[in-house]
């Protein structure tokens, strides 16, 4: 006979926390958001490797790529980039996060000499920036040759067809530094001359990198910088239980920090096997999590076969429709309220702690708040990170709304190639997500603040100033569907009814 679970499985919506005492020192200043990514044997040694905010980006292409996982890691976070791309292209988004150089910027709209006052104007407007590089062969890394910026045309004065050549400021105008010199002297030189940007040039006089004065200032206000033993950007990347032998080398040496296994459902020896070709290969030095489960049972398999944290959740995701076309999954707060248990209770026996991640239907900032009091060590988020302007998708206009696409990894859209027939069929059986918009929201830095702000603020109501402390403290209640509407504004008439209120909250 089927196995029946004793209560309806639940989501965050659904619980409200209940504030404890606040000391006076209980402020959101001295709060830390320290967090454990991997297991570790606690109360005996440091966990090697921890978040400086729970938040993780989900491994999806509409979500982390290189530009994410900067971003991201900038804040204290970490990206996982999506693997659902050949091995050598995620392989090189992993290198580009590695070898990336806060302040120092690769030039995305360059020029030739033989371009026109009509494609600088259809650069600016499709990146936005105002200083174009010119190089012989138009690349970002070509001969330097000049540099266009807004002074060096008059749309009013000027015919269309006048070539980049004419109205450049030459090289020999320009003041570039060499190759290896450090930020603060680019920035010495830029103030010295009072430049906008300075380019870096190799020893041939190819362009490197752009050095802009307003990059300066932002660096040197990140403290929680997620850094690596040289001062690296750290940068996971999800991987499949296919083609693990080839993949995980490949990102092995691109410099990944942390692996995952992306899947909707991760209790299968199809991991087990994964991880165990990870510890053969590379003992205990390649760090990797799985997933994602929804319950006690599932938990155990993957914490027995190694998984170094394991990732909770099915079809709770925005853009997720497996629970539809499947009929598998669980409410997102009651898979973690009990894949928590199941943690904590694995460690009482073996001492090991493996960490948790809520995967999937975060939708309001205080749900983070939740998945945390419920126990989940560190958050993973796609439609969140989707709405900002470093995430890869394109930003388009709809009904006069700024709005980013964001599609499932299991929708038609990703073509994710593991989900197809191997036999060679091309057809892809089901679908198991959408293609969607979600709405434009500006940075992921000016977001993140507010984000983690409230969550501060809300460990402060609970008396809290870890995320352990806050684990331990928390009072969690069911509350009614009636008090969900209580919850919100009612019986008042809104004067500004945002399309998207969602969005603001
Ligand atoms: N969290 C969620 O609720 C959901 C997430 N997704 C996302 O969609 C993407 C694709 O997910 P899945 O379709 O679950 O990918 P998957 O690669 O885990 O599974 C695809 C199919 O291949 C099978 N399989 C896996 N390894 C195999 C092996 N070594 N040999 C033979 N068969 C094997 C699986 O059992 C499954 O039938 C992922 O990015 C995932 O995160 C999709 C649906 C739901
Ligand atoms: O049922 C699904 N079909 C899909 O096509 C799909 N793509 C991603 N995911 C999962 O959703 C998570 C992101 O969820 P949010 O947008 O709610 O943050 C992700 O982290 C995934 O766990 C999918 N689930
Ligand atoms: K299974």
């Amino acid at each position: 006979m089927a196995f029946y679970f004793d209560e309806p499985s639940r989501t965050f919506n659904e619980y409200l926390l209940v504030p404890g005492h606040t000391p006076a020192d209980c402020v959101p200043a001295a709060v830390s958001l320290k967090t454990p990514l991997v297991k570790y044997r606690k109360g005996q040694e440091e966990c090697p490797l921890t978040l400086n905010v729970p938040m993780v980006s989900a491994i999806m292409a509409a979500v982390s790529d290189d530009k994410m996982a900067v971003a991201l890691a900038t804040e204290g976070g970490l990206s996982f980039i999506y693997g659902n791309q050949s091995i050598e292209d995620e392989a090189a988004m992993v290198a580009r996060v590695k070898d990336y150089k806060a302040g120092f910027v690769t030039s995305d709209a360059n020029l030739s000499p033989e371009m026109t006052l009509a494609d600088v104007v259809e650069l600016h407007e499709k990146f936005g920036h105002s200083t174009m590089p010119v190089t012989a062969d138009g690349s970002a890394h070509g001969k330097l040759l000049g540099i266009v910026t807004e002074r060096d045309y008059r749309l009013s004065r000027m015919s269309l067809d006048e070539r980049v050549a004419d109205f450049m400021t030459p090289r020999e105008k320009l003041v570039v530094a060499q190759d290896g010199t450090t930020l603060k002297v680019a920035n010495d030189i830029i103030w010295d001359h009072k430049l906008n940007s300075l380019p870096i040039v190799d020893a041939n006089d190819c362009l490197v990198a752009l050095v802009f004065r307003k990059d300066y200032d932002s660096h040197k206000s990140n403290p929680d910088e997620m850094l690596d033993a040289h001062k690296r950007y750290m940068v996971g990347a999800g991987i499949n239980s296919r083609d693990y032998a080839e993949r995980v080398p490949a990102l092995v040496n691109a410099g990944a920090d942390v692996l995952c296994i992306d899947s909707s459902e991760g209790y299968s020896d199809w991991q087990k096997l994964t991880i165990q070709w990870v510890r053969e290969h590379y003992g205990d030095a390649v760090k990797i999590g799985a997933g994602n489960v929804v319950d006690a049972e599932g938990f155990r398999f993957l914490a027995e076969a190694g998984a170094d944290f394991v990732k909770i959740g099915i079809g709770g995701g925005s853009i997720c429709i497996t629970r539809e076309t499947k009929g598998i999954g669980r409410g997102q707060a009651t898979a973690t309220i009990e894949v928590a248990k199941a943690r904590d209770e694995y460690f009482r026996e073996t001492g090991i702690y493996v960490p948790i991640c809520s995967d999937g239907g975060i939708v309001y900032d205080h749900h983070i708040s939740l998945a945390l009091a419920m126990g989940a060590d560190f958050v993973m988020l796609g439609r969140y990170f989707a709405r900002f302007d470093e995430s890869p998708s394109a930003k388009v206009m709809v009904n006069g709304t700024y709005m980013k696409e964001y599609w499932g990894e299991g929708s038609a859209r990703a073509r994710n190639w593991g989900r197809y027939d191997l036999g060679g069929k091309k057809s892809l059986s089901f679908e198991e997500g959408v293609d969607s918009y979600v709405p434009y929201a500006g940075s992921l830095k000016d977001n993140m603040a507010i984000t983690l702000l409230k969550l501060k603020s809300t460990m402060c109501n609970c008396g809290a100033l870890t995320i352990p402390e806050f684990q331990d403290k928390a009072k969690l209640t069911l509350v009614s569907a009636t008090s969900i509407v209580e919850g919100g504004a009612h019986d008042v008439l809104l004067k500004d009814k945002a399309p998207y209120a969602s969005n603001t909250r």
